[in-house]
């Protein structure tokens, strides 16, 4: 089973805002761009809007598809719709307790981030 799930790349000024997953969950440990499991029957963009929300406490405005990546970790397959995300109401924050940064793209090497991950990465510093 694939599991859909639904990323935000959240961008103010040439910095991207990351959090820390953590160490109890899959891939804890690893930093994340903010984000979860798209719900049966929702859409994707429905699910980030939700999901940002929940976990950053900020109301997203504008965001647009950047990359779909599929992944077979060891012990599940996902996919991921990451969206960035350029325009929102809110101060993002670690609204569940989670440690948060905001990082210059430059700087994203310098942070662990989960293997299905590396492309976006990649993407996000030759943009
Ligand atoms: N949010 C997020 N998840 C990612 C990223 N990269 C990546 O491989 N994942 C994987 O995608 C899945 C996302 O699920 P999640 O744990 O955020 O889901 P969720 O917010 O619904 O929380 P839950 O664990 O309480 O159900 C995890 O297996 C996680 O390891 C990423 O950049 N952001
Ligand atoms: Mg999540």
């Amino acid at each position: 089973m694939v599991i859909r799930v639904a990323a935000g790349i959240i961008m103010r000024d040439e910095q991207v805002f990351i959090a820390l997953r953590s160490q109890d969950k899959h891939q804890g440990g690893c930093w994340e761009f903010p984000g979860g499991k798209v719900e049966l029957d929702e859409e994707p963009r429905a699910a980030l809007v939700r999901e940002l929300e929940e976990e950053c406490g900020i109301q997203v405005n504008v965001s647009s598809p950047f990359q779909l990546i599929r992944h077979d970790y060891s012990d599940k397959s996902v996919e991921l719709h990451f969206f960035k995300v350029t325009d929102f109401d809110g101060e993002p924050h670690g609204k569940e307790g989670q440690e948060v940064a905001w990082v210059s793209l430059k700087d994203l090497t310098s942070y662990t981030f989960p293997e299905a991950n590396v492309p976006i990465v990649k993407a996000l510093l030759a943009a």
